[in-house]
């Protein structure tokens, strides 16, 4: 994966808008994201075949516009589904775990915030780290504390080289203090999935960082 594609990373599930999640995806889409994240999970989040289904709809926009699509979570959809990436926790799979059961193609991702965490991403090879809380957020139901822009900053300065995104929090007022910290993107859920006009939020978010 190139960096290029972290610059405006969205992600959503169906819990986390009350519209139609497909046409959220093309307003994005239009409004200039770089990468799409497919996160089901929370309350209400989708199970099973209508998961499956809902992963399918959003996977096919993704393909259609040449935007990479990742998997929250869950590998076996991942993999099933032929996706693009897989994003991880500290607490799912390993990444030596995935690489195993994973095409060689399949980006790798990883949530990581101490110092440990990235070093061990980047020795297990991880295509890139998603670092956060920047910000207050709710959307995340068990989310900590946030660590803000410095949290990255700090990473950089022990010698972390991976890709970073950032995320919790970020919209279009603090965008940039992510990327001037060191970040190569920003990812973020509410700030499109909750936008009245998600295209709008998406191309304003864009202008900010280019
Ligand atoms: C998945 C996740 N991980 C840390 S914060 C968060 C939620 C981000 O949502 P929002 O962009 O709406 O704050
Ligand atoms: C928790 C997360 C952190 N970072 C990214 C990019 N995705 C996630 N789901
Ligand atoms: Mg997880």
């Amino acid at each position: 994966m190139n960096k290029e594609n972290l610059l405006l990373y969205f992600i959503m599930g169906s819990n986390n808008t009350s519209q139609p999640p497909s046409q959220v995806l093309k307003k994005a889409i239009n409004g200039g994201i770089t990468c799409f994240q497919f996160r089901e999970k929370g309350s209400g989040a989708l199970k099973g075949k209508e998961k499956e289904t809902l992963a399918r709809e959003l996977q096919s926009i993704c393909c259609k516009h040449k935007i990479p699509f990742i998997v929250n979570d869950d590998t076996e959809l991942a993999i099933s589904l032929h996706a693009d990436g897989i994003h991880v926790g500290q607490d799912d799979e390993s990444i030596q775990e995935l690489k195993k059961k994973c095409p060689s193609s399949m980006i790798i991702g990883v949530s990581a915030k101490t110092i440990e965490e990235a070093e061990e991403a980047e020795r297990q090879g991880a295509d890139y780290i998603g670092t956060g809380p920047m910000f207050m957020t709710t959307t995340k139901e068990d989310a900590e504390l946030p660590i803000g822009p410095e949290g990255i900053w700090a990473l950089r300065k022990q010698g972390i080289q991976l890709p970073i995104v950032g995320i919790g929090g970020i919209n279009e007022t603090n965008a940039v203090e992510v990327i001037e910290a060191g970040a190569d993107g920003v990812s973020f859920i509410s700030a499109i999935s909750q936008a009245d006009d998600p295209e709008k939020a998406a191309s304003t978010l864009k202008d900010r960082l280019t």
